[in-house]
């Protein structure tokens, strides 16, 4: 119209236009804001939604599907997957405007001044998009396999830092580091493939759907027309002013297809890991009476293709009683005291506790009986206060300084250099394993459960803390009903129960005096575990004591072996 009034003079001019026309674009600019800033909210909240959802929800999965799942891809599925759903949502409402709106205004502005000059507009879009079908065939399957060689990567990275003590020591890190060359060389390899087979087509498609083609069409289509006196100039020039908008559009529609892309692979492996389905929970409370444990005929597998690590085992413990459990390495012992807390759920027989199953229990309610400290204690990158508050988040200053007394942690705590404001560091990497395991403790008497599951709690032992933890320990149990996995037999000589496991099957029980004086498991472990306590390694007896195991039938290899992995000294009398 304005161009219209240009070459008329006697044409008023179209003022109502102009102002709809100003005030359709201010209103265009703050819709663009406003859209930017709730798609960006929206995808704050959905991050922080899914981030809690997916944690909430690996707390109540078993531990096995963890550990098959992998740590650095359940990281990557709750960091980076949920990142990416994050970008879709954030960047995708503004596009999807640009991407359809905007091409079908210009498309119905373009019929109404020309239908010729649309169809000539619409059919080299057309085009671009089939030669961009040919460039994305392969797409998904290779965006999938983009996606799982990255995975590859991260899993080696971490492996590769987390291992880097025995990189260290065996490899110089050639090996280990070999791996995460290979995955990088995987992921390179599948790029620079993608990228030489889509390379032309996509150059090719991306330039046709460029705004600069469709206006060299206008122009020369314009031309053509306007000059065979089919075409006003006006409309002509108001063809080339509105024309390239679809064009414009195109390249926010192929970021938006990427996105969905993207997205629908995260969305898929997000769905996988929370439709993994949680460990049973009851629909009632049920409450125990007292805290006694029953295993009854327990049969238990970590793996639907795997043997039977458990077989048919059977005991039960009095409530406020000691129980340790015995026997060679892979007899099965922690796989017991991993049952208890529901770490698995069994798959013949059942556990329970005062009577009732364990599946009966919620897991939190669960959580209110039983405390544990294991041989592979975890601490966070936090405060050592904060680290035994872990027990009771509602403890006061004043108990977590009792409890790391009790613990005899409080001594060693104060000399360190800021006391329990200190970082414990990264999985506790500053501090001493024996340190870390009297924090564990600490943090146990904080919690104060009346059932207490001790995995190798003294394995991190030496001669000057054993002492310390032994007595953190005694009052740790204290009137609780303990069950104890132990290599070293003189913390369990005391125990009200001894139970002897051997490949998975319970092979004796009782106390102390009365399996010694059978000649049994448990009395041949005794007397390699005495026998051994009177040698030692020097630069001499080293050899002969090697030379003597050789000789030595295997349940005393058995103690020797029990022996040095417990820090026993080995000492030939
Ligand atoms: N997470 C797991 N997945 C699959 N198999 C496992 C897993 N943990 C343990 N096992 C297997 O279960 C068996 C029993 O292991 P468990 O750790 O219970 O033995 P243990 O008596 O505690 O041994 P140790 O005294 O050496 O600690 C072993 O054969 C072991 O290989």
């Amino acid at each position: 119209l304005a161009v219209e009034v240009m070459a008329d003079s006697n044409q008023a001019w179209p003022t109502v236009e102009i102002v709809a026309a100003t005030f359709c674009t201010i209103l265009a600019y703050v819709l663009r804001l406003r859209s930017f800033a709730v798609s960006h909210c929206a995808a704050f909240r959905l991050e922080t939604i899914l981030r809690t959802q997916l944690s909430e929800h690996l707390a109540k999965v078993s531990m096995g599907y963890i550990q098959q799942f992998g740590a650095s891809k359940l990281s990557k599925v709750i960091q980076d997957d949920v990142k990416e759903l994050h970008v879709f949502v954030a960047d995708s409402t503004p596009l999807y405007a640009r991407a359809y709106a905007a091409p079908i205004m210009t498309l119905i502005g373009l019929l109404i001044l020309d239908w010729r000059l649309a169809a000539v507009t619409v059919g080299l879009l057309v085009g671009g998009f089939l030669v961009l079908g040919i460039a994305r065939r392969d797409h998904g399957d290779l965006s999938k396999r983009y996606m799982e060689t990255r995975e590859q990567v991260s899993a080696a990275v971490i492996e590769y830092v987390q291992a880097m003590p025995v990189v260290r020591t065996f490899d110089t890190g050639t090996s280990t580091f070999g791996r995460y060359s290979e995955a990088l060389e995987a992921y390179r390899e599948i790029v620079v493939n993608w990228y030489r087979s889509v390379s032309f087509s996509s150059r090719f498609s991306i330039a046709l759907l460029n705004p600069m083609p469709t206006l060299v069409l206008l122009l020369w289509a314009g031309a053509w027309l306007f000059w065979s006196n089919e075409l006003e100039f006006s409309t002509w020039l108001a063809t080339l002013l509105i024309g390239t908008g679809m064009a414009e559009s195109m390249m926010p529609l192929i970021s938006l297809q990427h996105l969905i892309g993207k997205a629908k692979i995260s969305i898929t492996r997000i769905n996988n890991v929370l439709s993994e389905k949680p460990l049973l929970q009851p629909d009632k409370e049920y409450v125990p009476q007292g805290c006694d444990i029953c295993f009854d005929n327990v049969s238990f597998r970590y793996t639907e293709d795997s043997d039977y690590v458990l077989r048919n085992v059977s005991f039960s413990t009095g409530e406020g009683t000691i129980t340790a459990l015995v026997g060679p390495s892979g007899a099965g012992k922690t796989t017991i005291a991993r049952l208890l807390p529901r770490f698995w759920d069994v798959n013949e027989g059942k556990i329970t506790i005062g009577g009732v199953d364990v599946r009966s229990f919620t897991s939190e309610n669960l959580m209110q009986y039983v405390a544990f400290v294991f041989q592979d204690t975890f601490l966070f990158a936090q405060s050592i206060a904060d680290n035994i508050r872990l027990g009771n988040p509602n403890a006061t200053m004043e108990e977590i300084v009792e409890a790391a007394k009790v613990a005899q942690a409080h001594e060693f705590i104060m000399q360190l250099p800021n006391g329990y404001d200190t970082c414990a560091g990264e999985r506790g990497t500053f501090l001493s394993g024996g340190q870390k395991q009297r924090i564990t403790i600490a943090r146990a008497i904080l919690q104060n459960r009346p059932i207490l599951v001790l995995d190798e709690a003294t394995a991190f032992a030496d001669p000057e803390n054993e002492a310390s933890i032994i007595e953190a320990l005694a009052a740790l149990m204290k009137g609780k009903t303990v069950i104890m996995v132990a290599h070293r037999l003189t913390t369990i000589k005391d125990a009200d129960q001894i139970l002897v496991f051997d490949k998975g099957s319970l092979v004796e029980s009782g106390k102390h005096c009365d399996l010694i004086s059978h000649d049994g498991t448990y009395a041949r472990l005794w007397s390699s575990y005495e026998r051994s306590q009177a040698w030692t390694f020097n630069s001499e007896s080293q050899t002969s004591s090697v030379c003597s195991s050789a000789l030595l039938p295997d349940e005393e290899l058995f103690g020797v072996a029990e022996a040095i992995s417990g820090n026993l000294s080995v000492e030939e009398a």
